[in-house]
């Protein structure tokens, strides 16, 4: 798949959860197409690894380990970004906590943990980054990764998909605020993606994995770097009237979900 989305070649953005799974592969992506990226999270291994592999392809990276749940944190996050590479064109608000527990089992701190980093630490990333752009005056872009759930629901997942809708519902809003100021803000919701954290947390064993994998008329997981692809999309110049938008990318996966549980005619 090719969509047009640009070079990127100058510019610089921030990947929270850029020490793994999809977050990598849109740090990685974006490198190759020439920006600089400054990847966040909370563990500097991962981070350093991304930063290598970046490295090692003749791209340019930044780790800085980052709670995304803490204001500060994130404040610092943006200076340091900013401050090596001289400016900043966009976010990617990537880093999610998750577990597969009933809603009325799921304890205050547990409902907490999810909602404090997709939702929480997405606004703060957000704002602090449409700050420096305001301040820059530059424009620039700000995607973030979201799921369909957002807008059906899920059951067992009822922390991630209140948290998910609430960062749909900040990107529209910012999404007229900040147009002025030629800021764009859109989400992607991808459908089930072969990486090891969604692995541990959502289908852990065999049996959970063909249960996921039934419900994907494509009959496959994603690939990260399918995602990471509609990502540059989105965050690139392919898309500079494109804003307030959430883009799918799931196999058919959300659609085909019919009386049965059928995938196929
Ligand atoms: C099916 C869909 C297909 C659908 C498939 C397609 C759609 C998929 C969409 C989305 C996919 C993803 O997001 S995949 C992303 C997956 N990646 C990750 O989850 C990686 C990061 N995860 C984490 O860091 C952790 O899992 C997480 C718990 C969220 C945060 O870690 P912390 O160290 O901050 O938190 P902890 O101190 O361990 O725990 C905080 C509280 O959460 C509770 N808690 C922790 N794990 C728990 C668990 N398994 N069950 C109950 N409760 C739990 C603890 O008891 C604490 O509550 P108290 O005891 O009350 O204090
Ligand atoms: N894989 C899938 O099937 C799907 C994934 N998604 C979304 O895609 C995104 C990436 O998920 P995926 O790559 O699968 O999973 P990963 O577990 O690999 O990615 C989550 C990342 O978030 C980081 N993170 C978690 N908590 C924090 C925090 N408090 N502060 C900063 N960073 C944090 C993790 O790093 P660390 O632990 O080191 O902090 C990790 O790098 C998420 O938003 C997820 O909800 C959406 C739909 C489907």
């Amino acid at each position: 798949m090719t969509l047009e989305s640009g070079r990127f070649d100058g510019r610089t953005y921030i990947v929270t959860g850029g020490g793994s799974g999809i977050g990598r592969a849109i740090a990685q992506a974006l490198a190759d197409a020439g920006a600089r990226v400054a990847v966040a999270g909370r563990t500097a291994e991962r981070l350093d690894e991304t930063v290598a592999l970046i490295e090692k392809a003749g791209g340019e990276a930044l780790a800085v380990p980052t709670d995304v749940r803490d204001p500060e944190a994130v404040d610092a996050l943006v200076s340091a970004a900013a401050e090596r590479f001289g400016r900043l064109d966009g976010l990617v608000n990537n880093a999610a906590g998750n577990f597969v527990v009933p809603g009325i089992d799921l304890s205050p701190g547990g409902w907490r943990a999810v909602v404090d980093i997709v939702l929480n630490g997405s606004y703060y990333c957000t704002r602090a980054v449409a700050r420096r752009l305001r301040e820059q005056g530059t424009g620039g872009s700000v995607l973030s990764v979201i799921a369909s759930y957002a807008w059906h629901g899920h059951p067992g997942t009822v922390h991630s998909a209140a948290a998910k809708a609430g960062v749909l519902a900040m990107t529209r809003t910012l999404a007229v605020e900040l147009a002025p100021l030629g800021i764009r803000l859109n989400c992607i919701a991808p459908g089930p993606t072969e990486t090891a954290g969604a692995g541990a947390a959502l289908w852990a064993t065999q049996e959970a994995r063909e249960e996921v994998l039934a419900t994907v008329p494509a009959g496959r997981f994603a690939d990260p770097a399918e995602i990471a692809n509609a990502s540059l999309f989105l965050l690139g110049d392919g898309a500079s009237y494109l804003t307030g938008e959430c883009l799918t990318v799931d196999g058919g996966q959300w659609l085909g979900k019919q009386v049965y549980g059928r995938t196929s005619a």
